[in-house]
């Protein structure tokens, strides 16, 4: 059988990383990468020519603006990236005849519903980062009804910057770490994001269902506070001979940030489950696996 080609937007970070990672070993995917240096998503006229040179045969959107806080000052930039740059994506693979598996976020909510939300909730960023993550799931369903939309949320892994790193870089200098307790969310790590991507996308390349497509939220299984997820990290961490501190469980008021961040983003990923057969692992089992794996040491 011939490879399938998977076109991946972006060349670093952490999903990129993981994708790379776990397509490795398998002679039925060829990954390709596009992004920085050569393409720049922010100069949108170059995009849809590039894709369409290379001729793949499904696309994974994954190169975004992340920093959130930087969105607040920089929405047009942000805009571009996560917004414009999505129409440009999906009318390449709408004359390409290809599927696009993007992903997009938690923070397209704002945080109010007292319950986990589900794919037809409205919508209501309460940031710049989420109103242009909005904007690119907009851009994408109206150029091209073959896509699937995956809402993940609070990522990290052993690449690129995450909050996992941060809270074992602090817990080098500190013995003790603020952290708030009052936004509760999915925590997420960039591994299973990479293999689920690839599963979704197996599954739009083998049929061409509509009930596939669209939209779905895709987070770890399990939520936590971030404060939670901190001390989680420093538990994993420190029976691993670690770094690790004791976390002070803080109001959001007692962390300042430029941008507002949702209170409750709790995601219920049962659809992606009914139709795609999908569930990630529980994200206390992902935490330890990404925690060992960065701090090096076996468990005590
Ligand atoms: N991180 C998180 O907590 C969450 C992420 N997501 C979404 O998941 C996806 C992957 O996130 P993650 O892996 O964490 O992201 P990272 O920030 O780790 O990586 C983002 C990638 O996008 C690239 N990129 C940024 N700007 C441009 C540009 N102008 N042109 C080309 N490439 C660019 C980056 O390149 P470079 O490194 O060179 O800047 C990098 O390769 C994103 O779509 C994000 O919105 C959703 C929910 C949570
Ligand atoms: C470093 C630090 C953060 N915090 C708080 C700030 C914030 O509310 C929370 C998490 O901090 P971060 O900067 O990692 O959060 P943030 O960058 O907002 O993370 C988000 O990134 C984007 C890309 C997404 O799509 C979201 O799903 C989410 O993962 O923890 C503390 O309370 N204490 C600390 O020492
Ligand atoms: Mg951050």
């Amino acid at each position: 059988m011939m490879a399938h080609r998977y076109l991946v937007t972006g060349t670093e970070g952490q999903v990129v990383g993981a994708l790379l990672e776990k397509a490795a070993g398998r002679d039925d995917i060829e990954i390709v990468l596009i992004g920085l240096p050569e393409l720049d998503l922010s100069d949108t006229t170059k995009i849809a020519p590039a894709i369409e040179a290379l001729k793949p045969d499904v696309i994974l959107s994954v190169a975004a603006y992340t920093a959130v806080d930087a969105a607040e000052t920089d929405e047009a930039l942000a805009l571009a990236i996560n917004g414009t740059a999505l129409g440009e994506i999906g009318r390449a693979a709408a004359r390409l005849g290809v599927p696009v598996v993007h992903l997009s976020t938690d923070y397209v909510f704002d945080g109010e519903k007292p319950a986990p939300y589900v794919e037809t909730d409205p919508t209501g960023p309460v940031g710049a980062y989420g109103r242009t993550k909005l904007a690119g799931e907009l851009a994408l369903a109206a150029a091209t009804p073959d896509h699937a939309i995956l809402r993940t949320a609070w990522v990290y892994s052993p690449f690129g910057k995450n909050f996992v790193k941060t809270m074992l870089r602090l817990a080098e200098t500190r013995d003790r770490v603020g952290v708030v307790a009052d936004q509760i969310g999915n925590p997420t790590s960039a591994l299973d994001i990479a293999e689920a991507m690839l599963v979704v996308a197996g599954n739009l390349l083998a049929a061409p269902d509509p009930t596939l497509r669209g939209l779905f939220h895709m987070t770890g299984t399990g939520e936590a506070a971030w404060a939670d997820f901190a001390a989680e990290i420093f538990r994993v961490s420190a029976a691993c001979g670690g770094p690790s501190a004791e976390v002070e469980r803080i109001p959001t008021s007692a962390y300042p940030t430029p941008a507002r961040r949702p209170t409750n983003s709790r995601l219920d990923c049962g659809k992606l489950e009914r139709v795609h057969g999908v569930r990630l692992p529980a994200w206390t089992e992902s935490t330890e696996v990404v925690v060992r794996r960065l701090v090096g040491g076996q468990p005590a």
